[in-house]
């Protein structure tokens, strides 16, 4: 199946998903000088109730951490979008080194690693259901640089600790994911697509605009403990 080797990576993801030369396909280098600033768009709003963190599981190509979403515990509303979306769940990109790991960019700068948080707009029964559509999900993407420790972020290495194999997942409570967003909200936005296949054309990108931190160890760890366990990343 798809992954981030030489035989099976990106370049190659066409020949099974051809929506990858689809019209609105992410990530994008998002180039600051040419986004236009539309006085329409509210500030994002954001409420996550930890009590809905349900588990932390390797799917093979990332840490993911899933949420209950039978009700609206946490959600997303306002900034660019209309309605409420649920937050489903959230995981990382990052690289084979730390000069390098996001998906997005931003003038062509490359971040050490990129957190997604997964949203699915509640005017559809299910994510699956809303996966599918143009309005169907929202992603939240924060960079992750280099510098001070993250000490939200560390209970998460630590329980990634846990995971020995691709496929199993372990349970993790009470988890606020608003603890690893910045403390500015400002972002850019744009309507884009899964980043790894089904590369669905149904993500309306929200992009923070400030960094967090994270310290070289925990992202070198994040990466060890990933390598060990999903397909190595060759970026
Ligand atoms: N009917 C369907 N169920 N599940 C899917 S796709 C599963 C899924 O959540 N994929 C996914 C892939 C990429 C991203 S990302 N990196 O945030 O764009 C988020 C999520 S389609
Ligand atoms: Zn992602």
């Amino acid at each position: 199946s798809w992954g981030y080797a030489e035989d099976n990576g990106p370049a190659k993801w066409v020949a099974n998903f051809p929506i990858a030369d689809g019209p609105r396909q992410s990530p994008i280098d998002i180039v600051p000088g040419e986004a236009s600033y539309d006085a329409g768009l509210k500030p994002l709003s954001i409420k996550y109730d930890p009590s809905t963190c349900l588990d932390i599981l390797n799917n093979g190509h990332s840490f993911q951490v899933t949420f209950v979403d039978d009700n609206d515990s946490s959600t997303l509303t306002d900034g660019p979008i209309s309605g409420t979306y649920r937050l489903k769940q959230f995981h990382f990109h990052w690289g084979a080194a730390d000069d390098r790991g996001s998906e997005h960019t931003v003038a062509g700068t490359k971040y050490a690693a990129e957190l997604h948080l997964v949203h699915w707009n509640t005017a559809y029964p299910s994510f699956g259901e809303a996966a599918s559509k143009p309005d169907g999900l929202a992603v939240v993407g924060v960079f992750l640089q280099v510098g001070a420790e993250n000490a939200s972020l560390q209970r998460l290495l630590d329980a990634f600790d846990s995971i020995k194999t691709k496929g199993s997942q372990t349970s993790f409570a009470n988890f606020d994911p608003s603890t690893m967003l910045p403390g500015c909200l400002d972002y850019w936005t744009y309507d884009g697509s899964l980043t790894t296949p089904p590369l669905l054309e149904s993500v309306t990108w929200i992009v923070c605009k400030e960094p967090v931190s994270v310290s070289p160890e925990q992202v070198g760890l994040q990466r060890e403990c990933s390598d060990r366990l999903c397909a190595h990343r060759l970026e």
